[in-house]
């Protein structure tokens, strides 16, 4: 074969590979939701040391004639990440498998576990949605969620009370990773000086748990849509209060306003409604120093940063479009809508890797 036309088939099959990579991602999700289901993480990690094949096969409930098919799903999940092999004690022969830092982020009982997050997302009420992705641009529906299931987002969860749960319980996981961090004494001093705080759609109030305790003299308050707060107003504590209502009506007035995972549901239309009603309740207040502490996504220029961290922001920008209307915004969309709420600075500190603490300012 000639040079150049051994360099057009060398591009035709790295092509031919790109492809056939985009149209099999849904194998790594899938077979991540397999380990999940069969509770491998659990397996493994409560073996305590590498587990050789034959003793993962024997503690898996599996049906015998599927035990030679384990390693397959196995080698898969190693290429991901997920898992690892390492010699078994006193065996150089013998390999077992290990967890990673991702599969141990999969143990059901981990506190930060993010399997909750896994098993809603991969429900086929929210992965026929997707399916919606094409008609959804040719027609007038907000979203490609309300195409499938004729309502939208919000609305789906007040009516179905498992997913409400699931979800609810799904964002708590998160709630415990953010304050993880946040609370560590090097981010803490975000919240020094506050006297009050109103976690906005702060849900079931896991991390406004976490900084009433960790802040006693300061007051907060977790404030949600009302059957969100629902049988939550008596897990209330002396400096932490549960209000029901709606965030586009009025926000409880507050020394400081705390908006995680909030913005990114909405369009800048809505955004500009909750971040105005968050200036009125820090005036109405009547401190001038208050804040409004945003919890979500900046954007990375494109030559920046890694592959990895802005593909995860782009499944994110995806995900609220499919589900919500929202989207995620880099920093100069974010200064827009900031300073057309009418606020005067704000400052972005990337503390939360893929997401930023971004303080506004009145
Ligand atoms: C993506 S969740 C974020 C939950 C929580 N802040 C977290 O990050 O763990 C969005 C929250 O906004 C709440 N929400 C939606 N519409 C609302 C409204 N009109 N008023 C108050 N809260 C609302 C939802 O009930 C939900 O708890
Ligand atoms: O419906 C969702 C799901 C997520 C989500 C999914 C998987 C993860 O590992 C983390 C989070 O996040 C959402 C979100 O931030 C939001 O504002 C609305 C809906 C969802």
């Amino acid at each position: 074969m000639e040079l150049q036309s051994e360099m057009q088939a060398a591009k035709l099959l790295k092509a031919q590979s790109h492809i056939w990579n985009h149209i099999f991602n849904f194998i790594n999700s899938m077979s991540l939701k397999c380990a999940v289901d069969l509770s491998i993480p659990e397996t493994i990690y409560n073996y305590g040391q590498p587990m050789p094949l034959s003793k993962l096969i024997a503690s898996l409930q599996i049906h015998p004639s599927k035990s030679s098919f384990i390693h397959r799903l196995m080698r898969i999940l190693i290429h991901s990440g997920f898992f690892a092999t390492k010699n078994v004690a006193n065996n150089e022969l013998e390999v077992g498998y290990v967890l990673t830092d991702s599969s141990m982020l999969l143990l059901k009982d981990n506190p930060l576990s993010v399997t909750p997050f896994l098993l809603a997302m991969l429900d086929p009420i929210f992965t026929k949605p997707w399916h919606q992705l094409s008609p959804w641009f040719r027609n007038d529906d907000a979203t490609p969620f309300q195409t499938e299931h004729g309502i939208i987002f919000f609305e789906f969860f007040s009516r179905e009370p498992k997913f409400n749960n699931l979800y609810n319980d799904a964002m708590a996981s998160d709630a415990r990773l953010v304050c993880n961090l946040l609370l560590d004494d090097k981010y803490k001093g975000v919240f020094e000086g506050l006297e009050s705080l109103v976690d906005v759609g702060g849900g079931t109030g896991t991390l406004a748990k976490a900084i009433a305790k960790s802040f006693p003299q300061l007051e907060c308050i977790v404030f949600d849509q009302p059957h969100v707060v629902a049988g939550f107003e008596f897990e209330g504590t002396e400096n932490l209060k549960y209000v029901g209502g709606d965030m586009f009506e009025a926000i409880p007035p507050s020394n400081a306003i705390l908006l995680k995972w909030i913005l990114h549901d909405w369009e800048d239309k809505e955004c500009l409604k909750i971040l105005r009603k968050c200036k009125e309740a820090i005036m109405n207040n009547g401190s001038n120093g208050g804040k409004v502490i945003i919890i979500d996504m900046v954007i990375k220029d494109e030559k920046k940063g890694d592959d990895e961290s802005l593909q995860t922001q782009l499944f994110f920008d995806m995900l609220m479009m499919v589900l919500l209307a929202g989207k995620e915004r880099n920093e100069k969309e974010w200064a827009k809508l900031i300073f057309s709420a009418g606020f005067s600075d704000y400052k972005i500190t990337p503390i939360l890797g893929v997401r930023s603490l971004i303080e506004i300012y009145p």
